[in-house]
Formats: C-alpha cells, structure tokens, sequence
C-alpha cells in the first residue's frame, strides 16, 4: 500500500507519521514491525526521531537518504569525504586542468576575446571554489605569447554581462557593415535606413523599398547566426574543459579510495538493484517505509527510494510506505530537487500501485494545528499570487501580530556613510524589537515572552547577520548558536580530521589540519608541498624534516595514540600540547562540549572511531550557550521547526542570479540568442518561484507574531512582495502595518 499526503505547513505531516508509528508500535501483533523513516536533511530526520517515544523507537530506524546509504556501505572502509574536503578536491582538479592541454585549446581559441573567455572560466569554476587570481597571474604570466595581465583578470566578476553588452554592441553601435552602423541599418528609424529609403524614394524604382528591406533582413539573419555560431563554440570550448575538471575530480577521488554525497546516492543504488546489503542493513526484512520532507528529494534519492521500495515489495507485497511533503515547500533546488520531480514521483508511484495491483491512498490534512488565524490570513493574502497559496483553517483561536519595517535600498549617490548608517538602522531596530518583547505576554500561552520564544530567521548568513549576533551578544541577550550545526563548527571539524589521518594517514585531513588554527598554514605553503611531492603529504613533509619538524612530531605523537575515541581525545585534549593550545583558545567552550560528546558516545556505543566519526559529522542539534537565548538560523534550516515568535531579516541582495545557464547538460554561452534567452528566462521564472517558497517557509515558522525587517536590495523582490500585501493590512494610523484584523484583536495586549 502507498499512502500520498501532499499538505500545508503546519497542518501535522511530521505529526501524522509520529502518531501513524505510534499505532503500529501500539497494535497487537506477535512481531514487532521493522520501520524505516527517510527524510532529506539531519535535521527532519532527527526531529522525527526526537518526538517519538522511546517505545517507537524500538526497531525503527530513522536516517537520511544519505546515511542510510552510508549504513550500507559500513563494512567497505571506504571513507566519505564531506562537502568541505570535495570543495578542496575540486580546487586540486581545477589546478590540475589549468595545466591541461584543454585549457590551452580554450584559451587559444578564445583568445580575440579573452576578458570574456576569463570571465566564463571565473563563472564556470566559482560556484565551488575560490577563483586562483594568483595562481593563474604567477604560474602563466604568458601562454604561447598570449599575455595574461593582471587587468583581465581583475575584470573577472560579473560573468556574461560583458559578452551581452559586447554583443549589444556588435549589433547596435560600433560594428560597421560597409561603413554603416548596423543599428542604423536594421531600425525602421535607423538614419542610414532612412537615407537608403529616401534615395530609393528619389530614384522612383517600386522595388528599392523591398530590396532595402530584404537586405536588412539578410544583415539580421546574419547577425544572428554569426552569434548562435560563437556562443555555440564557446560553449563546446568550455563545457569541454569543465568536464575535463569533472574528469579530474574523480580521478582524484579513484585514486583516495574516498566517495563524495553523490557516490553514496549511487553506490546505494547498486547495492540495492544487485541486492548487496551489509549487514547493518535488514532491508527486506521492512514492514513500513516513511518519507517526510519529501518535496526536498532530489531524482537521483528519489531512484534510490523506489528501488528501495520495489525490493521491499517483491519479498514483502504488504510493505507500506507512506510519502509526506508540501510541494509550497520545496527549497533545495540548488541540490536538485524541484516541484516538477516530486509530482512526477508521485505519478509513478500511482502508477506503480496500479501495475502491481495494491492500494493508493491520498490523505487531506486541511487544518493548521500551528498557526494562529491572523498569521494565516496574512501569509494568504502575502503568498496569494503564486501556486504557494496555502488556505488551511485554523484549529486554534489566540490572536497574533505581523509587523512590518521597511527599509530602501542606499541611493549610490548619498555615498557610503548612508549605506551604514541605513544598515546599523535596520539591524539596531531588529534588536530593539528583541529587547521591548520581553515583559510582554504570549497570546497563545499565559506566560510571558522569554528568549527561547524568538527564533530569528535570514536567508543568507552574510556578515550582517553575524553583526547582528554581536549586537545581541554585547546587550546582553543570549544566542544560541543553532546558525551552525554541532557537527560542521570549524573546530570539531578539525578535531574530526586529527583523528581520521592518525588512523588513514589521508592527504585530505592533513591538509585540513595544516590550514586549521593550530598550524596556520596558508594555502600557498601547501601548494608548494603538495605539487612537488612523491607519495602521500605526511611522508614528503619527513623528508624534509628540519623546517617541518613541528608538524612531522605532533602528527607522529598522534599517530600513536589509541584509536578508541576516549582514549583518543583524551590524551589529546589534556596531555598533549594540541589541547593545551586549545583550551586556552576562543574555542574553549566548544572543545568542553565536544569532550562531553565523546563521552556521551562511549557511555551509549562500542566506540569504534568510524562510528564516532559518522555519529559527530551527524549530530544535527545545535551547540547552545547555556541556558534560554533566542535562536539564529538561515530559513532554509529553520525547515519544519517552529517558534513562538519569528524575526525575519530580509534583504534582497540576498537573492543571487546563477550566472551559468546548462541546458541538456551544456553550458550556454550568455549572449542575446533565442535559446539563452528562453534558458534564461526559464531560468528566472524558477528561481523567483523558489524564492517564493522560501519565503512561504519563513512565514509559516512563527505560531503568533512575526516581524519582518526588510531590506531593498538591487532585486527589490521580497520587498515588493511584502509590500504590496502590507498595503491591504496596513491600519488605519498609517503606523507599522499590523494588520486590520490584528490591530483589533490586540490593541490592548502589545506595546507599540
Ligand atoms: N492532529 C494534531 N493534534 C494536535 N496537535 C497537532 C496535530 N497535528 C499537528 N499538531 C501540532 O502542530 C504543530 C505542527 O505540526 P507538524 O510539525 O507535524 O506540521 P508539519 O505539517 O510537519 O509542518 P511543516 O510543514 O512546517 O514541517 C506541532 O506543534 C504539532 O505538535
């Protein structure tokens, strides 16, 4: 049986699995069910897991699509590098093919038109790493007599607006055709189009007009084919060379013996076609397959999950498997998911039901059992544009409070100072609002408001985000630091990779480790090791013992500790200098919790270091200073959590274009042509979408009063969208927009 429930947030899908596991474990059969729960991210996955009840708990199991696979691969000692160590081997890859006979072709074949061919390659690799200025102006200050100076490089920012007005210009200004500007010629108002007509005019010939008019039309023409020709060859060109990066990147990986998130997705996927399972994995022994969060699947998880689910059923036919997800909500369209592949998804698995004759079932959960009315009747009327529109009743009755502050994009021409004037401004009154809540009361609770109550929500972590944190810090309001998970802060990460070198001895968490806070290396000192050496870093830093000695003895000191976490960490944290170094650091806080952590895994597991090191990488709850403090996450983090109180910041130079446009898999050149601009606008038309849901997802977060500060960047789109929707609310004093509704509800209960 296949049970579908596409429904609102807020209206109790995590509820519903929790209370659906819950019966199962409850009702009266001889064996306890076998129960998996899936879900997209750490968070989801441990959130279910944490509102069941230790009785559930027993044989369900609750992971990502990621971990799962991982599970299954356990016993291959392979090791899975994170999204950090594949970032930095992509930036080996790119390093690698800069010296590559591919690159040259590129360059040579570009090279009438360099700053563009630079600006494409600066696109093509910065989505993942870092653009090597420095590299590139000191390692080819010329190739085959082609100067590379600096001032190219330097222009490299703003990848396909030169080509487009370069192109623009082509057409338009400067590009002569037998003297005569094109746009002169090809526009009705052109003055050279103008001249050809009045002498065709004065030589009386019927026909002239036409001919002028043909010939224009075959200028055009050929425009226009001259430029789909070049930006089609440039597309090749660099297409070509990206994949020789790709090429390289898992050549790099071949030779680690390491997998990256993507091979775990697919080896998953072999292991379950050729049924090859580990045994931490009783995969055909399943009674019932859970998916939350499932609009946020990308295709490739999902194949993995319908594999999943096919093998189940062809050994049990009476496995059930219950899909939950809001398409309104799908946010992770930079990691591949999309509304288009979960209702494909939920076509085949319809199908599927009806091919093997079982049951398809939808449920409709129409209530919101989160929000209060006003709240609700203002995302409605802020979202109603769009297909995010979300009309749920309310269960609940208490009142709420939207409050809107909005601030205009600085005028260039006011200069700077106004710039950080309008920003200390828009940050200063966000925290201002945090302070005047306290003292007040909750509607839905009788109780007054503590700092555990407000959850402040931002689409980016920029660094106005991070001045925001100061500001709390320095006026005494607690934060606790859920912006970043347990498991990725810098210092666990580098704790995490001591450990896996004394037991791989890898390049990758060696190089870590050499650029952490206790070596301090710079990227440059490892380069320089890295592209001379023979066999691994470790062993071509002994044999140049004298200037590496610090390095060569603290590594070998770790290397001979025991694995056993406790024992591990122990030593290193208080016997060895390394601690030492780090107890007296900033991280001092954060190096206790992780001790307390080693603890805790010890005292609960057999303490295999690989366990402990996939148990850390995963541990989704946030480091939290001690005691109540308001919480700071990204919206896309704060997905199925709710609060009291929600703060949103937004700001729209938040919202960033992707330069690069693939289609069918080839990068297309940015130029004014037919099959760029469709891609384009394609391109725009889903980004806006998906910045639609996102901001669906911040709005439905809070349970009765939201306050949205936000900022007009160059996009002005969420400002335009919560603008317009203001207007309707705005009341009657032409004060902060609180709404009609809400004003009269709670006049009395707020101060303003
Ligand atoms: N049937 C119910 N009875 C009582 N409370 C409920 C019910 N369903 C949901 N809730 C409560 O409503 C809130 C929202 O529920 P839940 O988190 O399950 O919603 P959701 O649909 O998963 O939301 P999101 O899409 O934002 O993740 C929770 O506090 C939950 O405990």
């Amino acid at each position: 049986m296949i049970t579908w429930i596409n429904a609102s947030a807020g209206s109790g899908k995590t509820y519903y699995i929790i209370q659906k596991i819950k019966e199962i474990k409850q009702s009266n059969t001889n064996k306890s069910k076998s129960i998996l729960c899936l879900s997209y991210s750490n968070a989801a996955a441990s959130e279910m897991s944490e509102r069941v009840d230790s009785e559930s708990r027993k044989n369900t199991s609750f992971h990502t699509v990621h971990s799962f696979c991982n599970l299954a691969l356990k016993d291959k000692s392979i090791s899975v590098i994170n999204e950090k160590e594949s970032e930095a081997l992509i930036n080996k890859a790119v390093d690698i093919s800069l010296k590559s006979n591919k690159f040259l072709e590129v360059v040579s074949s570009f090279y009438d038109e360099s700053n563009s061919l630079f600006q494409s390659v600066y696109e093509a690799i910065k989505k993942n790493i870092e653009f090597k200025k420095e590299f590139l102006t000191k390692e080819f200050p010329e190739w085959n007599g082609i100067k590379i100076d600096k001032k190219i490089i330097d222009s490299l920012s703003d990848g396909g607006k030169l080509e487009i007005n370069l192109m623009n210009s082509l057409l338009y200004e400067k590009c002569h055709m037998g003297g005569a500007p094109i746009k002169s010629l090809l526009t009705d108002s052109g003055q050279i189009r103008k001249r050809l007509y009045s002498s065709a005019w004065k030589i009386r010939n019927p026909f002239s007009a036409y001919f002028i008019d043909e010939y224009c039309i075959k200028v055009f023409e050929y425009v226009q084919k001259k430029k789909t020709f070049d930006a089609y060859q440039k597309s090749v060109a660099i297409t070509s060379w990206v994949n020789c990066i790709k090429d390289n990147y898992e050549n790099l990986k071949k030779e680690s013996s390491v997998l990256d998130f993507n091979d775990l997705i697919n080896n998953g996927i072999k292991f379950i076609s050729e049924s090859i399972y580990s045994d931490n994995i009783d995969v055909l022994g399943l009674d019932y397959i859970f998916v939350d969060e499932a609009q946020d699947l990308s295709e490739k998880q999902w194949e993995f999950i319908y594999a999943l689910f096919v093998k189940v059923f062809n050994s049990n036919p009476n496995v059930k498997l219950y899909v939950v997800g809001d398409s309104k909500q799908s946010i992770y369209g930079f990691q591949g998911s999309s509304v288009y592949v979960y209702e494909g998804m939920y076509k085949k698995m319809q199908y599927f039901a009806e091919e093997n004759k079982i049951k398809f079932a939808t449920e409709v959960l129409n209530k919101s059992y989160r929000t209060s009315p006003v709240l609700l009747d203002y995302i409605d009327s802020t979202i109603s544009s769009t297909s995010c529109k979300s009309k749920h009743s309310p269960v609940h009755e208490f009142s709420g409070r939207v409050e809107i502050h909005e601030y205009e994009s600085e005028k260039a021409t006011y200069g700077w100072n106004i710039k950080k004037a309008n920003e200390s401004e828009y940050l200063n009154k966000c925290l201002r609002k945090v302070i005047d809540l306290q003292g007040c009361n909750l509607f839905s609770e009788n109780r007054g408001i503590s700092f555990n109550d407000i959850m402040v929500l931002t689409r980016r972590r920029n660094s106005e985000l991070f001045k925001f944190v100061e500001m709390c810090k320095s006026n005494n309001i607690p934060v606790k630091k859920s912006l970043f998970k347990f498991g990725s802060e810098e210092i666990v990460q580098e704790l995490v990779s001591i450990l896996k070198f004394a037991i791989y001895n890898d390049d990758f968490s060696l190089a870590s480790i050499l650029k952490g806070p206790f070596f301090k290396w710079a990227e440059r000192d490892l380069l320089e090791v890295c592209s001379r050496r023979k066999g691994s870093i470790f062993d071509s830093l002994n044999k140049k013992n004298d200037k590496h000695s610090k390095v060569i003895k603290t590594c070998s000191r770790w290397k001979k500790l025991s694995f056993n976490p406790v024992d591990f960490y122990g030593n290193l944290l208080f016997s060895d200098e390394y601690g030492k170094f780090l107890l007296q650091s900033s991280f001092y806080e954060i190096v206790i919790e992780f001790w307390n952590k080693v603890v805790e895994f010890t005292k609960n597991n057999i303490g295999s270091p690989m366990m402990f090191i996939e148990w850390i990488n995963g541990l989704s709850e946030s480091f939290c200073s001690k005691g109540e403090g308001i919480s700071i996450s990204t919206i896309h983090g704060s997905k199925g959590l709710e609060s009291k109180i929600v703060i949103l910041l937004l700001n729209d130079s938040d919202i960033k274009k992707q330069k690069i446009i693939f289609q069918d898999g080839m990068m297309v050149w940015p130029v004014d042509n037919p099959l760029y601009m469709t891609s384009k606008n394609q391109r725009m038309f889903d980004e806006n979408l998906e910045n639609e849901r996102l901001l669906y997802v911040a709005l439905t977060r809070p349970v009765e009063q939201l306050y949205i500060f936000v900022k007009k960047g160059s996009s002005a789109f969420y400002s335009d969208i919560i603008m317009s929707s203001s207007r309707e609310f705005k009341n009657d004093n032409g004060v902060l927009y609180s709404g009609s509704e809400l004003t009269k509800r709670n006049k009395d209960c707020i101060p303003v």
